[in-house]
C-alpha cells in the first residue's frame, strides 16, 4: 500500500549522510493541490543500487512493479520519502552538545516507551531502536516550558540483510529485543549520544555480551536499575512496557530531577 510519487515531483537538495546501504538527502516534494503548487520539505533515503536485492527482498510484497521491468512499465527507483523531521537524528543532536536537562532526557525516554508500547500492542518488532533512529521534531524550550518531541524512524535495512557483521541472528528478533534496545537507548540518551561500547571492535563486543557484562551504571541508581532490567540477559525477565512507563513516571517526579535540573552537560 505504497503511495507512488513521481520522480519529477522530487527535488534533491543537500546530502545529509551515508549509511551502510543508503544515502540520505534533504529534498523538496512538489504537489499540485486544487490548482495551487505546494512545496514540502522531505527526507530522502536512497538505497544503493548495488544493494538492490536488499530492497526487493525487503519490499517485494510492497509493489509488484519492482520485480518486473518492461519498456512499457515505469522504472522503479529505490527511494523512501519521509516527512522531513526538523532536528534530525537524536544521537547527532546530543553529540553536537545540545545542552539538555535530566527532565528533557526523561521526557524523550517516556515518548520512546509509549512508541514501544504502541508497537507491542500491535505485536510489531522494530528491531533497531537506537539514538540514530530517534528523530527530534521539536527541541523543547525549558524557559517556555515546551517539551521535546521525538519520532521513531524505520529500522532501516533489516538486520537479516546486514549479513555476518551483526551480533544477533535475525530470526530470533522478538518484542523483548526491543526492550533491550530501549534500555541501551536510554543509556545512550544519558551519555550524550554515545553508544555503549562505542569504538570497541566486534570481538570485544562479542566478549562483553558473552560474559554477560552490564554497561557502566548511571550514578542515579533508580535509572541504572531501569536500564539493567531492560537489558536483562534473560528476555523473559525484562519489564513490560507498562512497568517501564510506570518506572519512568516515578523517575520524572523524583527529587533527583530537581537536584540535577541544571546539571552542566559533561563535554
Ligand atoms: N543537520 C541536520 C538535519 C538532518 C536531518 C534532518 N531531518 C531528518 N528527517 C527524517 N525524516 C529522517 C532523518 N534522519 C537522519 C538520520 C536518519 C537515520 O535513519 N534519519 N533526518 C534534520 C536536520
Amino acid at each position: 500500500q505504497f503511495h507512488m510519487i513521481k520522480c519529477e515531483d522530487l527535488k534533491w537538495a543537500e546530502c545529509l549522510g551515508q549509511g551502510s546501504f543508503t544515502r540520505i538527502f534533504k529534498g523538496y516534494k512538489t504537489d499540485i493541490r486544487d490548482g495551487e503548487k505546494h512545496v514540502t520539505d522531505v527526507f530522502l533515503k536512497e538505497l544503493d543500487v548495488v544493494h538492490k536485492n536488499c530492497w526487493e527482498s525487503f519490499f517485494e510484497a510492497a509493489s509488484l512493479m519492482s520485480q518486473i521491468s518492461h519498456k512499457h512499465l515505469p522504472g522503479v527507483k529505490n527511494i523512501m520519502v519521509q516527512e522531513f523531521v526538523k532536528y534530525g537524528a537524536l544521537d547527532l543532536y546530543l553529540k553536537r552538545g545540545g545542552s539538555v536537562s535530566v527532565s528533557w532526557k526523561l521526557d524523550v525516554a517516556k515518548q520512546l516507551a509509549s512508541a514501544l508500547n504502541f508497537l507491542e500492542e500491535k505485536n510489531i518488532v522494530h528491531g533497531n531502536i537506537c539514538g540514530k533512529n530517534l528523530l527530534l521534531a521539536r527541541e523543547g524550550d525549558p524557559s517556555q516550558g515546551s517539551s521535546p518531541f521525538i519520532k521513531l524512524s524505520d529500522p532501516g535495512i533489516s538486520v537479516a540483510m546486514l549479513g555476518k557483521n551483526v551480533l544477533e541472528a535475525p530470526d530470533n528478533l522478538t518484542l523483548e529485543c526491543d526492550k533491550w534496545s530501549f534500555g541501551a537507548t536510554v543509556w545512550e540518551i544519558f551519555n550524550n549520544g554515545n553508544t555503549p561500547l562505542q569504538g570497541c571492535d566486534l570481538d570485544k563486543k562479542r566478549q562483553f555480551y558473552e560474559s554477560f557484562k552490564q554497561l557502566p551504571p548511571s550514578q542515579w541508581t533508580e535509572l541504572a536499575d531501569l536500564v539493567s532490567q531492560c537489558m536483562d540477559y534473560q528476555a523473559a525477565f525484562r519489564p513490560s512496557c507498562r512497568s517501564i512507563i510506570r518506572q519512568l513516571n516515578s523517575l520524572i517526579t523524583s527529587d533527583y530531577v530537581i537536584l540535577h535540573a541544571t546539571e552542566p552537560v559533561a563535554q
